[in-house]
């Protein structure tokens, strides 16, 4: 069984991979963020590090996707924090609609990524948690990195709006979409249980 957590900045994925991993005893695979050798340059100069970064990003998540599929055949579950799917569809896409990276090095990205995509399996089930601007904004500051305090809403925003059309045409597998807006995984155990409860009702009927 394979779960895949996605969502904007600073949504919860992580906080939730964790957990959902603690609680059905799964490997949980977190994102190349804290050894990242492009995130802390890309913030400081998209235009400069975009191609850059994506390349470094696809390539560990491509890494990771061969990982899992081993586990995988190996009958061993799996939650996932983030996909390979969004960095091009979400990340690349909007960095080459807002004219952050160019066209050129946009067509060479999406020829790797093609490349690449062909050899990964797509997760049992798609977890999406949706977050409005005030609550990412929020858990951005909670979570205090240096290099994202200079953040601004219109790229958030522009993700979100990226998200919520990649999720309505997402025809890869199951799909749960959660809104985490009023929900705290983190003080609340009953929230996180309604998130199981969730789970368990979409993957396996119960509930
Ligand atoms: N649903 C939630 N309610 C309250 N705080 C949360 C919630 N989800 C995450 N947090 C807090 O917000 C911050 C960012 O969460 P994180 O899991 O790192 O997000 P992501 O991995 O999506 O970027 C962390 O400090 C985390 O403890
Ligand atoms: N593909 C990506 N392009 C640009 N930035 C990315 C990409 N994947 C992740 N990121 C950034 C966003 C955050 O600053 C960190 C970690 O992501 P998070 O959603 O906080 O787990 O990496």
């Amino acid at each position: 069984m394979h779960i895949a957590i996605v969502g904007n900045i600073g949504a919860g994925k992580t906080t939730l991979a964790n957990k959902l991993a603690h609680h059905f005893n799964w490997e949980v695979f977190l994102e190349d963020v804290d050894h990242n050798p492009y995130l802390k340059d890309f913030y400081d100069d998209m235009p400069r590090w975009a191609f850059h970064l994506q390349v470094y990003f696809l390539n560990s998540r491509f890494r990771q996707t061969q990982h899992i599929k081993k586990l995988q055949s190996a009958s061993k579950g799996v939650i996932q924090d983030r996909t390979i799917y969004e960095d091009a569809h979400i990340f690349a896409a909007n960095l080459h609609q807002s004219t952050l990276m160019s066209e050129r090095d946009y067509q060479n990205y999406l020829g790797l990524f093609e490349s690449m995509i062909s050899m990964v399996d797509p997760p049992d089930l798609l977890l999406y948690l949706r977050a409005d601007l005030p609550k990412l904004v929020q858990q951005i500051e909670r979570r205090n990195r240096d290099y994202e305090n200079n953040i601004k809403i219109e790229y958030l925003k522009n993700l979100n709006e990226h998200y919520e059309h990649w999720i309505s045409n997402y025809k890869h597998g199951r799909l749960l979409i959660v809104d985490v807006n009023n929900l705290d995984y983190v003080h609340n155990p009953e929230d996180l249980s309604v998130i199981i409860d969730k789970i368990n009702s979409t993957l396996f009927g119960l509930f």
